[in-house]
């Protein structure tokens, strides 16, 4: 039986000033209208790290830098199996003046609990939830 990898995905979880970055998922392709962290699958011999800034970059118009792991969680989803790697990342404009663009935006803490992730993501809510 011929058996695939799992996708290494870099995912950024920016937080600045107690507030997250948080978009949704396109109306096609999978877990299509679910929220999500910016990020996605990291390409040939590209750390989860640089994937996670550069995807980021691309996705939201924000230049980060990635601070520490938070959460390296495999999970099977009909569509494919991932291997997530959660970074914490900070802005690198530091004067709050950057607005993300393709529909991102800044959630509070509070807001985050509510909204509608991805099933993987759960561990990574209930780390942030205690930090
Ligand atoms: N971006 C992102 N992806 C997540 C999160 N949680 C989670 O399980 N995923 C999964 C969904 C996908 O299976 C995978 C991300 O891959 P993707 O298909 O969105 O990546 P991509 O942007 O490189 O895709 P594409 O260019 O090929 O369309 O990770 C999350 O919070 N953010």
């Amino acid at each position: 039986m011929k058996t695939h990898s799992p996708q290494v995905i870099g995912i950024a979880v920016l937080e600045s000033g107690g507030r997250f970055l948080v978009g949704c998922r396109g109306s096609d392709g999978p877990l299509a209208g679910y929220d999500e962290f910016p990020g996605g699958k990291c390409r040939a011999d590209e750390s989860p790290a640089a994937c996670a800034v550069r995807e980021c970059g691309e996705e939201t118009g924000l230049a980060v830098e990635a601070v520490e792991l938070l959460l390296r969680r495999e999970f099977a989803y009909a569509h494919a199996t991932v291997d997530l790697h959660f970074w914490r990342c900070r802005p690198v404009d530091t004067t709050g003046d950057a607005a993300p663009e393709n529909g991102f935006r800044w959630v509070t803490a509070d807001e985050l609990a509510t909204l509608h992730f991805p099933e993987a993501n759960a561990p990574l809510l209930e780390l942030l939830r205690s930090l």
